[in-house]
C-alpha cells in the first residue's frame, strides 16, 4: 500500500501553517509526517508549527522548487526506508508544506519521476490555500500564486469570515477559471481531515493541469546567501524580486518598543511588505514567546506560545517583501533595539523623523 502524500501550497501568509497546526491537533491525523520547507538560512516557520516534535521534519535553507528539491527527495527516501523496516510502521500520510513562493510543479515532477518514491508514495493531491482578503491582488501580481492555484485539487479559502461577500464571490469565480474542477472549501467550515484528504477527488484533472503548467516556462534564479545569515534575495524571473530580511536581537524587547518598531515599519515600508513573522521575547513576559504575524498591511492579533520551541530566546523576525529597503529595515530595528550602528539615529530621533536613516531616500 502506497502512502498518500499531500502537497500544501499557497502564497505568503495565505494560512498554510495555520492549517498544518490544525492537522497536528486532529487525532484522526496522528500518524501523519509533516515536512515543512523554510525559506531562508534562519527559518521561523518550524517554530510556528506548534508541538513541533517527532512528526515534523524541517527542510530549511532554500526553496522547495529549486535548491532543496534534492533534500526533499532524500527525506522521503529515508521515510520510505523507515516504513519498510518497521521503524515508522504507523506512518499513514505525509504532508509537505511548501514555502509561499514555491512553484509546486517541479516538486510534483521530482516526486513522480523518482522510481523508489513513486513506489512508496502516491501523490494524493495538491491543496492550495488562498487568502480571501488578498487573493485577488496576489493573483494579479504574482505568477507563483497563479501556478499554485492552477495545479490545485482543492482550494482552501482562509479568512472568509472577514471578506466582503461580493469580493468573495468574485474571487471564487476567478479561482474556478484558474483551476477548473478544483474543489473550493472554506477553511473555517471543514475538518482538518476533509481539508487534507483528496482521495475522493479526480486526480486525473490535476495531472492534466500539471502537464499544462509544466509546459510554460519555469525559470528561477537560485537564492543568494550573503554569508552573514541575515538576508538573501529570491528572484523569480516571472515577477518581482522578493527580498527577505532577517532581524535578530538577544535582549528582550518591551512591548511598547516592539509596537513602535512595527508601527514605523508598516507606515514606512508597508507597501513593500508581503509578510512579516517571528518570535519575540518581550521584557514583560520573557518566559513565553510572542508570535508576531503580518500579511501585507494587516498585523495579526498577538499571541503567546506556551514555551520557547527550541530553547533560543531573544527576537527573531523575518520580513519578506518586494523592493524592500533592507538597510532601512535593519536601521530602524537597530534603533529600536538599541543596537549600536554607525550613522544611525536612535529610536527617539527616528520616531521624530522616520527618514533620518542615513542614505535613505525612497519617495514615500
Ligand atoms: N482570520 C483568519 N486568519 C487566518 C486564517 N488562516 C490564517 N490566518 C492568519 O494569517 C496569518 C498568516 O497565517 P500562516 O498560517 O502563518 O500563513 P502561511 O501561509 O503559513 O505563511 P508563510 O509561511 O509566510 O507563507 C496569521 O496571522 C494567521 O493567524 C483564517 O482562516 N482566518
Amino acid at each position: 500500500m502506497r502512502i498518500p502524500l499531500t502537497l500544501v501550497t499557497g502564497f505568503l501568509g495565505a494560512g498554510k501553517t495555520t492549517l498544518i497546526n490544525r492537522l497536528l491537533r486532529d487525532p484522526a491525523l496522528s500518524d501523519t509526517a509533516v515536512i515543512v520547507n523554510e525559506f531562508g538560512e534562519v527559518g521561523i516557520d518550524h517554530l510556528l508549527v506548534e508541538e513541533a516534535s517527532d512528526g515534523v521534519i524541517e527542510l530549511s535553507d532554500g526553496c522547495l522548487c529549486c535548491t532543496v528539491r534534492g533534500a526533499l527527495v532524500d527525506t522521503l527516501v529515508d521515510l520510505a526506508a523507515r516504513v519498510a523496516d518497521g521503524r515508522a510502521a504507523r506512518l499513514k500520510r505525509v504532508v509537505i508544506e511548501t514555502t509561499g513562493l514555491a512553484d509546486p510543479v517541479p516538486v510534483l515532477q521530482a516526486l513522480a519521476a523518482h522510481a523508489q518514491l513513486a513506489e512508496a508514495f502516491s501523490i494524493d493531491g495538491v491543496v492550495t490555500v488562498v487568502d480571501t482578503l488578498h487573493g485577488d491582488g496576489t493573483l494579479d501580481e504574482y505568477e507563483e500564486a497563479r501556478r499554485q492555484v492552477a495545479v490545485a485539487d482543492r482550494l482552501v479559502l482562509t479568512k472568509a469570515d472577514q471578506a466582503q461577500p461580493e469580493a468573495l464571490a468574485q474571487l471564487e469565480a476567478r479561482l474556478g477559471e484558474f483551476a477548473p474542477g478544483a474543489e473550493l472549501v472554506d477553511a473555517g467550515k471543514a475538518s482538518a481531515t476533509m481539508l487534507i484528504d483528496c482521495s475522493a477527488l479526480d486526480a486525473g484533472r490535476r495531472a492534466a493541469r500539471v502537464a499544462h503548467a509544466s509546459q510554460h516556462d519555469h525559470c528561477h534564479d537560485h537564492p543568494h546567501h550573503h554569508g552573514d545569515g541575515c538576508d538573501h534575495v529570491h528572484r523569480h524571473h516571472h515577477g518581482a524580486p522578493f527580498d527577505t530580511v532577517f532581524l535578530s536581537g538577544e535582549a528582550p524587547m518591551p512591548l511598547a518598543v516592539l509596537e513602535g518598531f512595527l508601527d514605523l515599519l508598516r507606515s514606512q515600508c508597508g507597501n513593500h511588505i508581503l509578510r512579516l513573522k517571528g518570535l519575540v521575547e518581550t521584557a514583560e513576559t520573557p518566559e513565553r514567546p510572542l508570535v508576531v504575524q503580518g500579511v501585507r498591511q494587516i498585523l495579526g492579533a498577538p499571541r503567546y506560545l506556551e514555551r520557547w520551541p527550541d530553547g533560543t530566546r531573544g527576537v527573531r523576525l523575518v520580513v519578506i517583501g518586494t523592493s524592500l529597503d533592507a538597510e532601512y529595515v535593519r536601521g530602524i530595528f537597530s534603533a529600536f533595539t538599541g543596537q549600536a550602528r554607525i550613522d544611525t539615529p536612535d529610536r527617539a530621533a527616528l520616531q521624530e523623523n522616520p527618514l533620518a536613516i542615513a542614505g535613505y531616500s525612497t519617495g514615500f
